[in-house]
């Protein structure tokens, strides 16, 4: 099996502030090293000061890799969109990774899965690594469509962009049940549905399917994340709610590491 390093990734949402970059960075310090991959996603506003309390802390950060994302962009490349901010500005601002069709993002305002694929499309074009959620309501997981669910979602992008842009890219399963819930899926759960993903993927490359990080998103915590992360699929969290707490998130990319 390919050795995967795990990722742990912070979607601090519309929360955190740019205090909570300065105690991240802080607890991180503490720790003596980390070999997960670390990236924080804040709110926009915030990127500025985070890339520079990151280059302020670089030499005291050099055992850990903290990378900067965002948590949207616009599926167009400049012009008048009102309220937009494009991949080129992230870049600008930091950034290396980009969330892609989270489900807030597609329940509340609307994206659908062609403006998600169009977004994953930008977010390469402009040099950034998509990070692209799929996930199932609790209706679908009882309804027993999960699995077409999913399917459904990764097929409006694999369709748009082929499987080879999905070397450059993570996956972040997020069932919508378990987000901001409390109640995280079981690591069984997530093992079955992050197998499936894989197996799909690796129907069409076995390159991509065996090399592609799936992280798991919805209610990690340092309580659950160890009995997560060690299943052979899970490579890692994207993480919501445990994130704004720096210890907590700080103590999850230690058992990421630890669980490599
Ligand atoms: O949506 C999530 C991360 O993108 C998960 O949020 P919670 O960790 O708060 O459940």
């Amino acid at each position: 099996m390919a050795t995967r390093r795990p990722v742990i990734a912070a979607n601090w949402k519309m929360a955190g502030s740019q205090q909570l970059g300065e105690e991240v960075l802080e607890k991180f310090k503490l720790l003596p090293s980390s070999s997960a991959e670390v990236v924080i996603c804040p709110p926009s506003v915030y990127l500025d000061s985070l890339q520079q309390q990151l280059s302020k802390h670089s030499s005291e950060l050099v055992n850990h890799r903290i990378s900067l994302g965002a948590q949207n962009m616009s599926h167009q490349e400049f012009g008048a969109y009102t309220g937009e901010t494009s991949g080129a500005m992230l870049k600008e601002f930091g950034c290396s990774y980009v969330i892609i069709g989270h489900s807030e993002r597609r329940r509340m305002y609307g994206e659908s899965s062609d403006i998600v694929a169009d977004k994953f499309i930008m977010a390469q074009k402009m040099g950034l690594t998509p990070i692209l959620c799929v996930g199932e309501s609790l209706a679908a997981r009882e309804a027993n469509r999960t699995f077409e669910v999913l399917n459904g979602e990764l097929n409006a992008v694999l369709d748009k962009v082929g499987i080879m842009a999905f070397d450059n890219a993570l996956i972040a399963y997020e069932p919508l049940w378990a987000i901001g819930t409390g109640k995280s899926a079981t690591p069984e759960q997530a093992q079955e549905v992050h197998a499936f993903i894989r197996q799909r993927l690796t129907e069409i490359s076995p390159f991509v399917g065996e090399k592609i990080r799936i992280l798991y998103g919805g209610s990690v915590k340092p309580s659950n994340a160890a009995d997560l992360f060690t299943r052979p699929d899970v490579d890692g969290g994207l993480v919501g709610g445990a994130s704004l707490n720096a210890s907590d998130f700080v103590n999850l990319c230690r058992i990421a590491s630890e669980s490599e």
